[in-house]
C-alpha cells in the first residue's frame, strides 16, 4: 500500500530463524524453526496465527530485543544485532514515560534519535507528528489525562517522528474500543501510505488484516510453527474501511483466512502441499475466478505461485 514505488524485494530478509526456550523437563522446546520471509520497502505485512505461534517473538527479534536461536535478519543490507531507533516498536499497551506531558514523550524520542538538534526543532517535529495523529492541543496533557485510544496515538506519533526504516506493531489496537480502534486503524493506513513506511504487524483480527495489509502472513499453530503461505491481499489499494465489505473479493480473502485459522493452521504441518519449501512460502492471491455468483458462496481456486 506503499505511495513509493516499491523496490528493494528484501529490505527485511528473515533467513532461517528459530526460537527455542528451556523446556520443564529438560532439553528444549521449539515455537519455530527454519522461518524465512521477505518484506520489500514500504510494504505492510501482518502476521497471523494462533496465540503461541511465536509472532510476538518473531516480532522481538525484528526489534533486535531478542535473539534468534538459529538464523538471522537482515534489514537494509545490515544483520539485526541488538534494538536500534531505525526500528520503532508499538506494543499493546502503550508504554509512555507517565511524568512527561504528550509533547515531552515524542520530543524525548526525537531527541534521542537527533542528539544535536536545538529545543525549539524538536519540539517543532514532536508537534508535527502529533497534529498528524489528531492529538493536537493535548501537547501538555500526561499519560494518565488520556484514553486509551490517546495513549496509543502518542505511542504512534513517537514511532513516527524518529523516522524509522521499520515500523513493528504488536496488536497494537487490541485493547481499543471499536470506534476508536476503526479510527486508529485508518490514521495508520493513511500515514503509512504516505509516508511509504515498511511495517511488519502482528494481528489476531482478520478484517483488520485485510484492510491495513498489502500481504498476510499466515503462521501454524507451535510448537514447531512454520510459515505456511503468505496472502496477497487482492482487494484494491484505494479500498475504505467503510466499503470494503462490498469489494467483490473481500470474502474471498477474508474466508481464506478464517479457513487457515479454523482447520489449516493445525493440519498443515502433517499435510503440506506436494513441493513446500521453507524458504520459500507459498504465495496464494485469493480471488474470484468467475464473475457474478457473490464472492463468499463459491469455493475459488487459489492461485499459488512460487517466490523467487
Ligand atoms: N521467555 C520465554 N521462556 C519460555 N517460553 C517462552 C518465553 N517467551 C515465550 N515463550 C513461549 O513461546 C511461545 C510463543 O510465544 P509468543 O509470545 O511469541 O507467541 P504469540 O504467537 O505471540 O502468542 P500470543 O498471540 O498469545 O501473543 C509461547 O508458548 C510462550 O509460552
Amino acid at each position: 500500500m506503499s505511495a513509493v514505488a516499491v523496490s528493494d524485494p528484501k529490505f527485511i530478509s528473515i533467513e532461517g530463524i528459530a526460537r527455542r526456550y528451556p523446556a520443564a523437563g529438560g532439553g528444549f522446546t521449539t515455537i519455530f524453526e527454519d522461518l524465512w520471509l521477505q518484506v520489500p520497502r514500504g510494504e505492510f505485512v501482518c502476521i497471523i496465527g494462533h496465540s503461541g505461534c511465536g509472532k510476538t517473538s518473531v516480532l522481538n527479534i525484528l526489534a533486535g530485543l531478542e535473539n534468534p536461536s538459529d538464523g538471522v535478519v537482515v534489514v537494509d543490507g545490515q544483520a539485526i544485532a541488538g534494538p536500534s531507533l531505525d526500528r520503532a516498536v508499538i506494543f499493546q499497551g502503550h508504554a509512555l514515560l507517565p511524568w512527561k506531558s504528550v509533547l515531552g514523550n515524542v520530543a524525548y524520542a526525537v531527541s534521542s534519535r537527533w542528539r544535536k538538534a536545538g529545543r525549539a526543532e524538536v519540539e517543532e517535529r514532536a508537534k508535527r507528528f502529533i497534529d498528524l495523529v489528531g492529538l493536537n492541543g493535548n501537547e501538555a496533557k500526561k499519560p494518565a489525562e488520556l484514553s486509551g485510544g490517546m495513549r496509543q496515538r502518542v505511542g504512534i506519533a513517537r514511532a513516527l517522528s524518529i523516522e524509522p526504516k521499520i515500523m513493528l506493531m504488536d496488536e497494537p489496537f487490541s485493547a481499543l474500543d471499536a470506534l476508536t480502534r476503526g479510527t486508529l486503524q485508518d490514521e495508520v493506513r493513511r500515514i503509512c501510505k504516505s509516508t511509504g513506511q515498511t511495517v511488519v504487524m502482528i494481528t489476531h483480527d482478520v478484517d483488520e488484516a485485510i484492510y491495513l495489509a498489502d500481504r498476510i502472513v499466515l503462521m501454524t499453530n507451535g510448537p514447531e510453527a512454520m510459515v505456511a503461505e503468505v496472502v496477497e491481499n487482492p482487494l484494491p489499494a484505494d479500498r475504505r474501511r467503510d466499503t470494503i465489505h462490498h469489494e467483490p473479493d473481500f470474502y474471498t480473502v477474508r474466508n481464506h483466512l478464517v479457513d487457515f485459522l479454523v482447520s489449516r493452521s493445525r493440519t498443515f504441518r502433517d499435510d503440506k502441499p506436494a513441493g513446500y519449501d521453507p524458504r520459500h512460502p507459498p504465495v496464494v492471491r485469493p480471488g474470484a475466478p468467475v464473475a457474478s455468483p457473490p464472492a463468499n458462496t463459491i469455493p475459488f481456486p487459489a492461485v499459488a505461485k512460487a517466490r523467487d
